[in-house]
C-alpha cells in the first residue's frame, strides 16, 4: 500500500457516537437454554416469567407478637392496658387456627394470621399474665401485617424477557417456586490476537517480542456476556487470518480481533473483513482507538480493535460488550455512564472525543494522564472520562460524563 492510499484510508473518520450505536445493527440470537435457579446470575431471561401464585399466600405477621382484632386495642396505654384472652399459638408452619372477639393468639414473624384477626401487637408492647395478655399500645387496622398478594400477585410479571437476571432476581424467582428458567444462550465469540511480534506467556521475552495481553484481556472482559473461544495468536499473514476467519464465521456468533487495524503495510484486517463480510466504519474521531474497525457478516459483528491494550480495554468496554449484550438478548445494552465534577482541568483536541482514565478523590473526578501505549494506568483507573468533540479544555468544577468499567 502506498503513502497516499494510507492517508486516504483515514480521511473519512466517523463520529464516535456511531461506534456507540454499533449494537443497534444486530438482533438477539433467539436461542435459549434452561438453567437452575442457582445458576441464573448475570443471565438474560428468554421469557416473561409470570407468578403462579400470590405472595404472601395469606395475610402474614411481620413481627413476633399477638394477633388481635385491631379495634379492641384502641385506648390501650401503659397505665390502662387492654386485657385479651390468650387463645393459643400460631407458628409459621402451622395451618391457621381460629380467633374470637376478646381474644388474641401468639404469632411469630411470618405466621399466617389466625381467623379474621386484622393486626399484630408487637411482643414489646404486651405482657402475658396467666391466661391473659395485657396490651399496652393500640394498633391500627392491619398494622404489622403483610397482606395476601402485597409482595406480588398471581399472574403478575416477575421478570421481563430481556432482563439481565441479578442475584436479587434469583431470590424472587426461587420464592415464586421456579426451579428452572429459560435464558438466552450466551453468544460464542472468537478472539484472535494478531502480530508477528506477539508471543504467548510460555515463550522467552526479547526486545523484538511482546507478550499477548489482549487475548486474556478480551477473554476475561467478556466472560459475563459470552462464551469466549480463544483462537490464539495469528501472524500477520493474510492466509492464516483468512483461515481463522472462515472457521470463526462458521462456528461463532461474533469475532473480536486485536492488532493490525491501522494503515501499515502488514495491517490486513480490513481487507480480510471485506473478503468475508462488510466494513461498517473504519476510523473514528476518538482518542485513543482511532483505527477501531467495525464490520459484520449478516448478524455476526466483527470488531478489529487497535493493537495497544489500552484502546482494547476502552472499546471492549464501550462497544464490544454492548454488542455482546445485544446478541445475548439484553434489552439494556449501552455502557453504564454517570456524571461527576472535575477536580482538575483536563485538556483535549477539538473535533474528536477524548477518553481519559479517571478516579474519584474526595468526590471529585481526577483525570489520569496516559498515552495509548500505557497499560499500567488503566489498572489504577475507576472509570473513563468522556471529553466531547466540541471541547478543548474542561475546567475544574465543571461537570463531566464518565463511563463505568464493566
Ligand atoms: N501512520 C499511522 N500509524 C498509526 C496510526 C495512524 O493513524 N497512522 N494510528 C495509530 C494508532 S492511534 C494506533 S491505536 C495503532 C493501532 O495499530 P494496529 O491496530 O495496527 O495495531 P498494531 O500495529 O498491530 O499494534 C500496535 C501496538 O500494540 C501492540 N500489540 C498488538 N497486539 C497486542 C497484544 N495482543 N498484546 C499486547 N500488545 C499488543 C503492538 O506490539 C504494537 O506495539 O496504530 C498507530 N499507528
Ligand atoms: O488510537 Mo491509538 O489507540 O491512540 O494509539
Amino acid at each position: 500500500m502506498g503513502v497516499i492510499e494510507s492517508m486516504i484510508k483515514f480521511l473519512k473518520l466517523s463520529s464516535f457516537q456511531k461506534a456507540l450505536n454499533f449494537c443497534d445493527l444486530f438482533s438477539p440470537i433467539e436461542d435459549c437454554e434452561e438453567l437452575n435457579v442457582f445458576e441464573l446470575n448475570n443471565r438474560v431471561s428468554f421469557e416473561d416469567v409470570f407468578s403462579k401464585f400470590s405472595l404472601p399466600l395469606s395475610n402474614r405477621s411481620s413481627v413476633d407478637g399477638f394477633a388481635v382484632f385491631s379495634e379492641e386495642t384502641f385506648g390501650a396505654s401503659e397505665n390502662t392496658p387492654v386485657l385479651l384472652k390468650l387463645l393459643g399459638e400460631q407458628r409459621v408452619n402451622d395451618s391457621p387456627i381460629d380467633i374470637e372477639k376478646g381474644g388474641c393468639v401468639r404469632v411469630a414473624t411470618g405466621s399466617s394470621l389466625p381467623g379474621n384477626s386484622d393486626g399484630v401487637v408487637m411482643i414489646e408492647h404486651a405482657k402475658v399474665s396467666g391466661d391473659f395478655v395485657e396490651i399496652y399500645k393500640p394498633i391500627s387496622y392491619f398494622e404489622n401485617v403483610l397482606k395476601k398478594g402485597e409482595d406480588f400477585m398471581e399472574g403478575s410479571v416477575l421478570i421481563n424477557k430481556g432482563k439481565r437476571i441479578n442475584f436479587r432476581d434469583s431470590a424472587l424467582l426461587a420464592a415464586a417456586g421456579f426451579e428452572k428458567v429459560k435464558v438466552y444462550r450466551k453468544p460464542r465469540v472468537a478472539i484472535i490476537s494478531t502480530g508477528d511480534e506477539i508471543i504467548p506467556y510460555k515463550e522467552e521475552i526479547s526486545i523484538s517480542k511482546v507478550y499477548d495481553a489482549n487475548g486474556p484481556l478480551i477473554v476475561n472482559g467478556i466472560k459475563n456476556y459470552a462464551e469466549a473461544l480463544f483462537f490464539g495468536i495469528v501472524k500477520d499473514s493474510k492466509k492464516d487470518l483468512e483461515e481463522k476467519f472462515e472457521y470463526a464465521l462458521e462456528n461463532c456468533d461474533c469475532i473480536f480481533i486485536s492488532g493490525g487495524s491501522s494503515v501499515g503495510e502488514r495491517d490486513y484486517i480490513e481487507e480480510v473483513i471485506k473478503n468475508f463480510g462488510e466494513i461498517i466504519h473504519h476510523g473514528f474521531l476518538v482518542k485513543p482507538g482511532k483505527p477501531l474497525l467495525l464490520g459484520k457478516k449478516n448478524n455476526i459483528p466483527i470488531i478489529g480493535f487497535p493493537g495497544h491494550p489500552l484502546p482494547v480495554m476502552i472499546h471492549l468496554n464501550l462497544v464490544g460488550i454492548s454488542v455482546l449484550k445485544k446478541l445475548g438478548g439484553d434489552k439494556n445494552c449501552y455502557p453504564k455512564s454517570d456524571k461527576g465534577i472535575l477536580g482538575e482541568p483536563v485538556f483535549s483536541v477539538p473535533g474528536r472525543v477524548d477518553l481519559v482514565m479517571g478516579y474519584r478523590k474526595n468526590n471529585f473526578i481526577i483525570p489520569l494522564l496516559s498515552k495509548s501505549d500505557y497499560i499500567s494506568l488503566a489498572t489504577k483507573s475507576e472509570f473513563i472520562i468522556k471529553i466531547p468533540e466540541d471541547r478543548e479544555i474542561i475546567l475544574e468544577g465543571e461537570e463531566v460524563e464518565i463511563y463505568l468499567w464493566d
